[in-house]
Formats: C-alpha cells, structure tokens, sequence
C-alpha cells in the first residue's frame, strides 16, 4: 500500500486530463453533452498504467501501451485463432506483423531500462520494482531481458482491461441509481471539502468503497478464473486427473441467491456494510481480484485508482 501512496499523484495527474476533456467538451456543446465514455476510460486507464509503470518516462510507456494494444488486436486476427496446429510459427501477414510488433515493444522497454542504467535518480515505479527483481535473482543477460520485458507486458494487460471496465460498470450503475450516487457524493464533498483527495480520505470514504466493491461483484472484469491441475488432486469427493483444466465462473458465484441472498442481482452497496464476511455465506468465493498465490498483484492501485476517479468525477 505504501508503494501505491508514492503513485497517487500520477493516478491524479491522469485524472485530471480526463476531467479536464470532459469539461471542455461540455462548455464546448453549452453546458449539457452526451459523452460515450469507454474511449475515454481506455485512455484513462491506459495513462494510469504508463505512469505507473515508467514514472517520468510515461510518453515512451504510452508508446509501448499503444504497441501492445495494436499487437493484441494483431494476435486476435483471423489468421492466427483459425485452430491449425502450429499456424502461429507461419511467416502469414498477420504473424508478420504481430512479431514486429513484439520486437518493437521489447526494444521501447529495454531502451527505457538502458537509459535509466545511466541516470542520477531512480524511479519508484513498477518498471524500477521488476528492473531490481530481475537483479536480484541469479539470471543470465537473456534471461534478465526476457523477465523485464515479460513483466512489464503482463503488467500492462492484466492493468489495463481490468481498471477500464470496473470503472465503467461503476459508473453506470451510479448514474443509474440516483440516490446512492447523491449519497456517495455527499460523502465524498465532506470528506474532501472540495480539495485533492490524499490516501487518509480515500481511506474515510466507507461509501465509496462498498459501492465500488458491489460493481466488481455485479460485473467482475475478470468473470473466470482456470487453473491446471499439475498432479492428480482429490477435492472432497471430485477427483481431477493432471492436466485437467479447472474453470471457476466468478459471475455465477457473486451472484448465486443461496450464497448472496435473494437480492443477489440487485446493486446494493451496503450488503458489504460489515465487510464481506457479513456480506455473503461463502467470503472465500467473492474474487474480483482472484484468491491465493496468483491474486492480483495490482489490487491496491486499482482501489485507489478507482477511488480518486470516481471521487474527482462526483
Ligand atoms: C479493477 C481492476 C483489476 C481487477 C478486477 C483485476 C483482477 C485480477 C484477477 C482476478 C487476477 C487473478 C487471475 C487468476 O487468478 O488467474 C489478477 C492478476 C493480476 N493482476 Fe489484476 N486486476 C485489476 C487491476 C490490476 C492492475 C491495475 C494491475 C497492475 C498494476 C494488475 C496486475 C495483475 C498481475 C500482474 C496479475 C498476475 C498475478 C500473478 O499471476 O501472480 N491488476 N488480476
């Protein structure tokens, strides 16, 4: 959490631009405008992430952000999910185009680590975190390149998508449920007094937290989680031979009556009025975030992130 304090000013930053833009746009359409708002949470997140990420460097981070997300849109081609075995080593257009892409990106990332080498200061960004974790393990030079460039692109996928679409679900159940959204605004507005958010408000901001908590379980980002069983493993009385993929459909369990209630399909915040244990018969199956060795790794930054977004915009 300490780390994530070091990057509120960045998420804040990014926040701005965004209300900046949407201010312009409305005095540009006379005080009322019909904003379609997933470009601009792409954006917002995808500046979140950057900054994150490659701290002062964030212009070369958004280069490499969008690099990646034009490789993504490569790799979905029709080209390479037709099913043949081995297509994906084929010298086709659409392959073509995905490793020049990849070369691009590993070359952005490890240009950005080459130059820091040379600088006085250091980052305290997730970049630097990776750079000292590769340092500190007992890599060869093409290993080490690989773990940086490998960490840094998984951190971007799994940031980006994920913090887009919570705030968009978030979003849209406030504006359609007036009431709460009157409320949490009255929260927020007390809380802050009209100032810049610090991580002491965000932390008083109970409201807020619930609400953001009950959009994750109505819409969780990442609705199934699967693992593979390494070995023969006996669950109770199911038994999952290796190499079986085990597919855990998060949606149907934030939203089963018998674990939730029978109001499990309703937006109601303050189920999580005392935390999820309260909230729920089975706390161990609300999972945004995913459960055990593999959870994720960006929670605290998402919170926050999401927090001082939604603060700024009520
Ligand atoms: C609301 C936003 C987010 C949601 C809902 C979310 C959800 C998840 C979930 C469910 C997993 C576990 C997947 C599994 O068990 O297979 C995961 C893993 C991960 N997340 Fe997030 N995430 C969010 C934001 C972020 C952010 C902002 C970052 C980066 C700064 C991030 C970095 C990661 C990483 C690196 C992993 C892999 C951890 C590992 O495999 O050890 N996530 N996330």
């Amino acid at each position: 959490m300490d780390k994530v304090k070091g990057m509120m000013n960045l998420i804040v930053e990014s926040t701005f631009t965004l209300v900046d833009s949407w201010k312009t746009r409305i005095e540009v359409e006379g005080g009322l405008a019909d904003i379609e708002i997933d470009e601009y949470m792409r954006s917002f997140s995808g500046d979140v992430i950057s900054r994150a990420c490659f701290g002062s460097n964030y212009c070369k981070g958004e280069e490499i952000f969008l690099k990646l997300r034009a490789l993504q849109e490569a790799m979905s081609k029709k080209g390479l999910s037709t099913g043949v075995p081995r297509m994906r080593y084929l010298p086709i257009k659409s392959n073509r185009e995905a490793w020049e892409l990849e070369k691009e990106v590993r070359d952005l990332i490890l240009h950005v680590v080459k130059e820091r080498k040379g600088a006085a200061t250091y980052e305290k960004d997730l970049l630097q975190m990776v750079v000292e974790g590769a340092k500190s393990s007992d890599l060869s030079q093409e290993a080490t390149e690989r773990f940086v460039v490998d960490n840094c692109k998984n951190i971007y996928l799994a940031g980006y998508e994920t913090s887009t679409v919570s705030a968009t679900w978030c979003l849209m159940l406030l504006a359609a449920n007036h009431e709460r959204q009157h409320n949490v605004r009255t929260e927020v507005v007390e809380i802050c007094g009209g100032g810049t958010p610090d991580a002491g408000m965000l932390r008083k901001m109970k409201l807020l937290t619930k609400v953001i908590q009950e959009s994750l379980r109505l819409y969780p980002p990442v609705a199934v989680v699967s693992r593979e069983a390494l070995e023969d493993m006996n669950f109770g009385e199911i038994f999952v031979p290796k190499g079986v993929n085990i597919w855990m459909m998060v949606l149907a369990l934030h939203t089963d009556p018998e674990i939730w209630g029978e109001d499990a399909y309703k937006f109601n915040p303050n189920r999580f009025a005392k935390g999820i244990k309260g909230a729920c018969k089975l706390p161990q199956v609300y999972m945004p975030f995913g459960v055990g060795p593999r959870v994720c790794l960006g929670q605290n930054l998402a919170m926050v992130e999401l927090k001082l977004l939604m603060s700024f915009l009520l």
